[in-house]
């Protein structure tokens, strides 16, 4: 059986609603930490701090978890990046770490941050080491959030994730560098993943997850064609593989089906209506696994 974390925080949501679309529900009330999944495969199941997970997957205490890169990296921890999932707090999952002074300072490069300035940043080993490479000595102070609101007047600099650029925006603030390109990511501890047994449940559970997430933006498109339309309407079709042709009983007609992006189907069904197409229906899709 395997052991999850679960992150609390910006991605909880997002998370939740995951597995629950992966026919994995995590079962929970208010303030729960500890919810139970019920699926023979998963044991113990926690919720905990994002910045915490990476540690205590290393130490074993459980077999995968989600996180965001920037804490892995931050905590330095020593685990494998099973799969990369494209949500973030409310968007598609890419956010940056960015290094930001007040709009009014006179620099746009973080080469000409001044020597022994201040620094305040939740990432107080990634920050160090970005300034130590490049050489310029800083006075660093550990934030606890609200981080952008301390420049100018308590900081000169501060690094900190941004997603939408609201709250960079909205404290007077610009972006002179970037640190790293983070996203959430499901990780897993090394020998569990090395162990086949715990290897194959890992898998599993990754298939239902990632599964749920390729079907997100598809659905299934079927329609009844008749023979002489046949090659007009399959010439127009996108499709995982090929579209699926089959006979219609007693008629000179093909029923088809394909899978196709959903942002494809307000110009694809109009198309395949004028190449000929019939009985056009639009079915939602939960999980593809290829
Ligand atoms: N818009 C976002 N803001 C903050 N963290 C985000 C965002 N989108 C994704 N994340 C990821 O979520 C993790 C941080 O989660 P956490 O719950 O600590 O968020 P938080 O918003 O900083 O929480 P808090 O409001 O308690 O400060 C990081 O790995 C980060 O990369
Ligand atoms: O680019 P945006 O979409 O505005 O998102 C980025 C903001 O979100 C996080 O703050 P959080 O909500 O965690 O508050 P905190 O500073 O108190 O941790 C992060 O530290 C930024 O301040
Ligand atoms: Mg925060």
């Amino acid at each position: 059986m395997i052991n999850i974390a679960l992150p609390k925080g910006s991605l909880e949501e997002q998370t939740l609603q995951l597995f629950k679309e992966a026919d994995l529900e995590v079962r929970r009330t208010d303030r729960d930490y500890n919810p139970q999944i019920r699926d023979e495969r998963i044991g113990k199941v926690k919720i905990l701090r994002p910045q915490e997970i990476p540690t205590y997957i290393e130490m074993g205490y459980f077999d995968i978890g989600i996180s965001g890169l920037d804490w892995v990296q931050e905590s330095g921890s020593d685990v494998v990046e099973v799969a990369e999932l494209n949500y973030s707090k409310t968007g598609k999952g890419n956010v940056k770490i960015v290094i930001a002074v007040h709009q009014d300072e006179p620099i746009s490069s973080v080469t000409e941050i001044r020597p022994d300035s201040r620094v305040t940043t939740e990432y107080p080993v990634m920050t160090r080491k970005f300034f130590d490479d490049l050489g310029i000595p800083i006075r660093l102070f550990a934030s606890y959030g609200a981080s952008e609101a301390k420049v100018p007047d308590l900081m000169d600099v501060v690094v900190d994730l941004t997603e939408t650029g609201n709250t960079l925006r909205k404290n007077g603030l610009k972006i002179i560098g970037q640190i790293l390109e983070s996203y959430t990511v499901i990780i897993a501890n090394k020998q569990s993943f090395e162990d086949p047994v715990k290897r194959r449940e890992i898998e599993e559970i990754i298939t239902l997850l990632m599964g749920v997430i390729d079907a997100r933006n598809k659905v299934l498109l079927s329609m009844n064609v008749p023979s002489a339309a046949l090659e007009a309407v399959v010439s127009t079709l996108p499709a995982l593989k090929k579209p699926t042709v089959s006979r219609l009983h007693g008629i000179d007609y093909f029923s088809l089906e394909t899978v196709v992006f959903k942002n494809q189907v307000n110009t694809l069904i109009p198309q395949l209506k004028s190449s000929g197409a019939e009985d056009i229906l639009e079915i939602p899709i939960t999980k593809i696994v290829r």
